[in-house]
């Protein structure tokens, strides 16, 4: 067992103090019309993954899925439940997010890969095969925010799954960059999926899902409707319910 989450439940509150600043809470005060109303974006999910396994989450917009990945990954404490995790984890969540945008490409990767825990000799070691990957050999000197969002994402793919991760947290990354690109990111997480690592992938294209995952998750409005590894009976019946033949 590699992650286990257990009755996994996430609240948002919105209309909050921390929302809406001081001034405008003050001001809600005094007219007596402050109100915090609470969301639960995720409500009881209960998973566990073994070493190896792909993970697809789907949905529809607005289901969890990247809630429930900033708590699986950490960001973010569950309101309800537990999440275990075992060994290293890299998630590459809103991608170009956790840069310093004055800094340069090589002083980020080399930020980025102390945050997942690596020491700086072995970033020494991966420094020029992250950046070969990335193909920015001519930006690494140059401030961050210079690069194209596709580059951005690409430099974020490379560093995480150059550094190979026990957990790999992928969030629609294999849609971003050009058709190059995505191509080399697919053989990339083959072969990182090959090497025995665990790697989660929420996607909206479910035949990529289909081709590549070996376990599936399909969340509704927060709610877990199934989780299993009979990956093409759980994404037919997930078409069907985006074509309309099943109502929840
Ligand atoms: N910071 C926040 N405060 C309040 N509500 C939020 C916040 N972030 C997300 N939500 C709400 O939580 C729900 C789940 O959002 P989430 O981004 O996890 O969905 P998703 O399945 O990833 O959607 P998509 O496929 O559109 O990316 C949505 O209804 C969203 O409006």
């Amino acid at each position: 067992m590699i992650l286990e989450l257990h009755d996994v439940a996430i609240r948002y509150m919105t209309g909050d103090f921390k929302e809406i600043g001081i001034k405008e809470y003050v001001i809600r005060k005094l007219k007596h019309n402050y109100t915090v109303r609470e969301f639960w974006a995720v409500d009881g999910v209960n998973f566990s993954l073994e070493q190896g396994d792909m993970l697809g989450i789907i949905g529809t917009n607005g289901a969890g899925k990247s809630t429930l990945l900033k708590a699986i990954s950490g960001i973010m404490e569950p309101t309800k439940g537990s999440v275990y995790r075992e060994g290293t984890i890299a998630a590459l969540l809103e991608l170009g997010s956790g840069f310093d945008g004055d800094l340069t490409v090589k002083e980020n990767t080399y930020l980025r890969g102390a945050m997942l825990g690596y020491t700086r000799k072995f970033m020494d070691k991966t420094y020029r095969d992250i950046i070969a990957f990335a193909e920015l050999e001519e930006y690494e000197d140059r401030p961050f925010k210079q690069l194209s969002s596709g580059m951005k994402s690409r430099l974020a793919f490379s560093i995480a799954s150059q550094v190979r991760p026990d957990i790999l947290i992928l969030d629609e990354v294999l849609s971003v960059g050009d058709g190059a690109f995505r191509q080399k990111s697919e053989n990339k997480m083959r072969e990182i999926i090959g090497s025995g690592a665990t790697t989660i992938l929420v996607s909206h294209m479910l035949q990529q899902v289909r081709e590549m995952c070996s376990k599936i998750l399909w969340l509704h409005k927060g709610k877990q409707i199934e989780f299993g590894d009979d990956v093409e009976a759980i994404c037919d019946r997930y078409q069907n319910f985006l074509d309309g033949k099943i109502k929840l």
